[in-house]
């Protein structure tokens, strides 16, 4: 078995909905894979005064939370989360900085890492936030597993050489269809870490 854990952050629900699908394509597949959650670090009083936030926080209530035995655990990730100011969200930084343990003991190294994002403006900074996201990975020791342009569902709407990358109207609402996108990434990035893991 190779284990996947997809690592997602959302306020709203974009980024929860690209995780099941790449699920869903993992486990079609035949890989053992956890959905795990970033932890939120946002005040409760923010995320009250949001009423699509505080629903999805609540709809989402009993998704696992991503623990360092999760990261420990993966032989590949896949990271989803959307852009803030064409970055990624403090949350995700949270996570990243404290892995700072496996990394010391060299236990991020050779992890087959892919990413995925979305944001309001079509051009709001979707692929800054994936690299600024590769480029930890870098010191991580990871190996990038990037879409490129490896199947033709990726020259459609959504497909980025990137990661996956979405926007969501004014209702949150996803404005292209990238379902077939993500399950491609996620199976590029399962058959990635399988030549890894096999050698
Ligand atoms: C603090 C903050 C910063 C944001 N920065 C950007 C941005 O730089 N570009 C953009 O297009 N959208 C930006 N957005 C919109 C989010 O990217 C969008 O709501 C998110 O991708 C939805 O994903 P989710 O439903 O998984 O939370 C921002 C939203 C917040 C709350």
């Amino acid at each position: 078995m190779t284990n996947i854990a997809i690592f997602y952050y959302s306020s709203t629900g974009t980024n929860y909905q690209l995780s099941k699908w790449a699920e869903e394509a993992l486990q079609e597949s035949g890989a053992e894979v956890k959905v795990r959650k970033i932890k939120e670090l946002a005040p409760e009083e923010a995320i009250a005064q949001n009423p699509a936030w505080k629903k999805h926080y609540e709809e989402t209530k009993d998704v696992p939370e991503a623990s360092m035995d999760d990261l420990e655990w993966a032989d590949g990730i896949i990271f989803s989360v959307p852009t803030r100011f064409g970055n990624v969200p403090a949350q995700v930084k949270q996570f990243m900085d404290t892995a700072g343990g496996l990394w010391a003991q060299g236990k991020t190294v050779n992890k087959v890492v892919s990413a995925m994002s979305s944001a309001q403006n079509p051009h709001g900074g979707q692929e800054a936030t994936i690299l600024h996201l590769y480029t930890s990975m870098f010191h991580w020791g990871a190996i990038i597993a990037a879409p490129g342009y490896t199947n033709q569902e990726l020259f459609a709407a959504g497909g980025n050489p990137y990661g996956v990358s979405v926007t969501v109207d004014q209702d949150g609402n996803m404005v292209e269809n990238v379902e077939k996108a993500v399950k491609h990434q996620a199976r590029r990035t399962l058959e990635i870490t399988k030549k890894i893991v096999n050698g």
